[in-house]
C-alpha cells in the first residue's frame, strides 16, 4: 500500500537504535509503524510484549492511532502500545510511586496544581513548591511524572527490567520537542529497550517548556542510533508547494514568491466579529470544495496564535450572520479544541454549589475559595495577573477575618452572599441538567468580572464535551442519595480521568484550535488566520521571530491540499 524509498526501506532492514529525520509529512510516522508491525510480524515479542510508541499530546495520539488502523491490521495492533508520556509515566508512578515517597500517592490535576501554584511567577520558586508538595503531601504534579520516574528506573533495577522486558522496542515520536525531565526518562528506558526516535528540528515549537536545539545531537551521543533522513521528501501535500513555502519561510524566501495551493489573504481591520467574515467564507468554500470532491471524513482546520482569538473565532462559526448584500453566512458547526482549566475550575465551583445547595448547606466562605482558585487557577500554565492574585488574597483574608477593602471587592462579597442565599432556596430535581442549568444561571445576574468569567467558562464546558460525563457522574449520585453530596468531588474526578483517557477523537469536520494543538496532525486543508491586536500576532516578540518562523512552518505544513493564511491588511505579518 505504500510505496517506500530505499531510505525508508533501510529503516525496516536496520536493528538497532534508530533515529528518523525528515520534514513535515516526510512520512517519518508511518515509516515507525511500518517498523512496529515488521517487528510483530517477524514474531519477535512474546504474548506480553509490546512495541510501545510514545507522544505528547492525546490528540496526537487520536491521530497516530487512526493511522495505526490504516498501517496495520488489528491483530498486529494489539501488540503495539500508543500512550503518552503522561499517562505511561503516571501509571509507573501509581505502583512503584511508593519507592520515592512514604505518603500515599495523589495526582495534583492540573486545574488544581495552576491554583495552587499561582504566587510563584519563578520557576524556581514554582519547582521547590512542586517538590514540597510531592514531599510533604504525597502530591504529584505532572512536571514530575518523567523526572520521578527517571529516578525510580535508574533506583530500582527490577523496575527497568520489568519495563524493558515487557517494551523491547519504544518509538519516540516528536522527539525534538522533548524536554530535559523526558530526556532523563528516555536516558533510562534507552539503557535496556531500542529506541526508534522520529524528530524534525525545524517542527521544534516548545522552546517555552524546555525543549533544546541540541536535544538531537545527545540522543546521538548517548545512543549512536543508525541516522536516516528523509529530507524533503513530501508525503501529505505531495503536487503543492505547501512544503516549499514552509520550508521558505525559515529563511525569509517565500516574501513576493507564488506558491501552489498557499495563498496569502490580508484582510481590512473592522470592529467585532465582522472581523472574522471573510474568514468565514474561506471556511464555507472550503467545505464546500472538500463536500464536492465526496472525501470521506474530510477535515478542516482554522489554526490561531491564541486561545481568545480562537474563541473568538469560534463564536462567529457558532452564529448565523446577514451581510449587507443579503447573503447568509450560516452558522458552521465546528470543534473547538479549548484549554481544560478554565473550564474544570468552572465545573468544581458549580458543583460544590449544587452539592451544598441541594442540603441547603451552601455557604459564603466555601464559594469564596472555589472564586479564589478560579481567579488564580483558570489561567492554566500561565500565571495569573499581579491584579488577580491581589484580588485573590483579599477574598482569602475577608474569609478569615470578615474584613475587605475597596467598593468593588464588597460588590463581590455582595453577590456572592446573593448567589448562596438563592443556591439554599433552589428547589433541585435530580434532573441533572436542569439543576446545572439553574445553578448557573445564578451567576449570571453578577456585575463582577471575577463571578462573570466563571459563568463564561462554564459555558465552554460545552465545547470541551464534558456534558454526558458529568451527567452521569451526578446523576448517579442523585439515584442514590436524593441530594449531590461528593459532587464536586466526583466533578473532579470525572475531568482529572479524561485527562489520561486515551482518546479516540477524530479530527473530521471543522476544527478550531490553537497553533500548537496542530502539532503532529494533518488535515485536508488549513486555515491560519492572525488577528489585529499585540497578543494575537504570529510575530508577537521581534526577539523570538526564529520561534515564530517555525511555528507558522508546523501550521502551514498540517494541510494535505491547500493553506490559506489571513494577516491584515495594516501592519502585516512581516513573515510574509
Ligand atoms: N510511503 C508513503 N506512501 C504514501 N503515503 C505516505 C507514505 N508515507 C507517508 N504517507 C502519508 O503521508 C502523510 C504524512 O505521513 P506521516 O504522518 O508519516 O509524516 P510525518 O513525517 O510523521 O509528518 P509530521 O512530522 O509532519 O507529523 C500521511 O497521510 C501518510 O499516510
Amino acid at each position: 500500500m505504500f510505496e517506500l524509498s530505499d531510505e525508508k526501506q533501510k529503516v525496516l532492514d536496520t536493528t538497532g537504535n534508530l533515529l528518523v529525520m525528515g520534514g513535515p509529512g516526510s512520512g517519518k510516522t508511518t515509516i515507525a509503524l511500518l517498523k512496529a508491525k515488521q517487528i510483530i510480524e517477524s514474531g519477535a515479542l512474546q504474548q506480553e510484549q509490546h512495541v510501545l510508541f510514545l507522544s505528547f499530546a492525546r490528540s496526537t495520539i487520536s491521530r497516530v492511532e487512526q493511522h495505526a488502523n490504516i498501517v496495520l491490521s488489528k491483530s498486529i495492533s494489539n501488540n503495539l502500545e500508543i500512550n503518552t508520556y503522561h499517562s505511561f509515566t503516571w501509571t509507573i508512578l501509581k505502583s512503584h510511586g511508593y519507592l520515592l515517597c512514604s505518603k500515599q500517592l495523589r495526582l495534583l490535576p492540573p486545574h488544581e496544581a495552576s491554583a495552587r501554584l499561582a504566587e510563584y511567577d519563578k520557576a524556581v520558586d514554582k519547582e521547590r513548591e512542586i517538590n514540597r508538595l510531592f514531599e510533604e503531601e504525597g502530591l504529584v504534579h505532572f512536571d514530575l511524572f518523567a523526572s520521578m520516574c527517571a529516578k525510580l528506573l535508574s533506583k530500582s533495577n527490577s523496575l527497568s527490567t520489568i519495563i524493558s522486558e515487557t517494551y523491547p522496542t519504544i518509538i519516540l515520536d516528536e522527539f525534538q520537542d522533548t524536554n530535559a525531565d523526558e530526556w532523563a526518562f528516555i536516558t533510562q528506558l534507552g539503557k535496556k529497550s531500542n529506541l526508534i526516535v522520529l524528530a524534525d528540528a525545524e517542527q521544534r515549537i516548545y522552546d517555552f517548556r524546555g525543549a533544546d536545539p541540541a536535544r538531537i545531537g545527545q540522543f546521538i551521543d548517548t545512543f549512536h542510533p543508525t541516522i536516516f533522513d528523509f529530507g524533503n521528501e513530501n508525503n501529505r501535500s505531495n503536487g503543492t508547494d505547501i512544503v516549499q513555502f514552509g520550508n521558505d519561510l525559515l529563511t525569509g524566501k517565500n516574501k513576493h514568491q507564488k506558491y501552489k495551493n498557499v495563498q496569502c489573504v490580508y484582510y481590512p481591520i473592522r470592529k467585532g466579529i465582522a472581523q472574522f467574515i471573510l474568514l468565514k467564507i474561506a471556511v464555507i468554500k472550503a467545505c464546500e470544495r472538500l463536500k464536492c470532491e465526496n472525501k470521506q471524513g474530510w477535515s478542516i482546520a482554522i489554526l490561531l496564535p491564541s486561545n481568545s482569538l480562537m474563541l473568538a473565532v469560534s463564536d462567529c462559526l457558532e452564529r448565523t450572520q446577514k451581510l449587507k448584500n443579503g447573503t447568509i453566512l450560516p452558522r458552521i458547526h465546528h470543534e473547538v479544541a479549548i484549554e481544560t482549566a478554565g473550564p474544570s475550575i468552572a465545573a468544581v465551583l458549580i458543583a460544590r454549589l449544587i452539592e451544598h445547595g441541594s442540603t441547603k448547606q451552601c455557604n459564603l466562605n466555601q464559594l469564596l475559595i472555589d472564586l479564589c482558585e478560579h481567579i488564580r487557577g483558570r489561567r492554566g500554565d500561565k500565571p495569573p495577573s499581579k491584579n488577580d492574585l491581589a484580588l485573590s488574597a483579599s477574598l482569602v483574608e475577608y474569609a478569615i477575618s470578615g474584613k475587605i477593602r475597596g467598593q468593588k471587592r464588597q460588590a463581590i462579597i455582595d453577590e456572592c452572599n446573593e448567589i448562596v442565599n438563592r443556591c439554599n432556596n433552589l428547589e433541585f430535581t435530580g434532573d441533572v441538567a436542569s439543576d446545572w442549568i439553574n445553578v448557573r444561571e445564578l451567576l449570571s445576574d453578577a456585575s463582577s468580572d471575577c463571578i462573570k468569567q466563571v459563568k463564561l467558562d462554564a459555558t465552554y464546558l460545552r465545547l470541551l464535551h464534558k456534558g454526558s460525563i458529568l451527567n452521569s457522574s451526578l446523576g448517579e449520585i442523585w439515584r442514590r442519595y436524593d441530594n449531590y453530596i461528593g459532587a464536586a468531588e466526583a466533578v473532579k474526578n470525572a475531568l482529572t480521568q479524561e485527562h489520561f483517557a486515551t482518546s479516540t477523537k477524530t479530527w473530521t469536520g471543522v476544527n478550531v484550535m490553537t497553533i500548537h494543538k496542530a502539532k503532529g496532525k494533518e488535515f485536508d486543508e488549513v486555515i491560519i488566520y492572525e488577528g489585529s491586536f499585540p497578543g494575537q500576532r504570529f510575530v508577537y516578540d521581534e526577539g523570538k521571530i526564529d520561534q515564530a518562523r517555525l511555528n507558522l512552518r508546523v501550521a502551514v505544513t498540517r494541510a494535505k491540499s491547500n493553506t490559506i493564511i489571513f494577516t491584515p491588511q495594516v501592519n502585516s505579518c512581516s513573515l510574509l
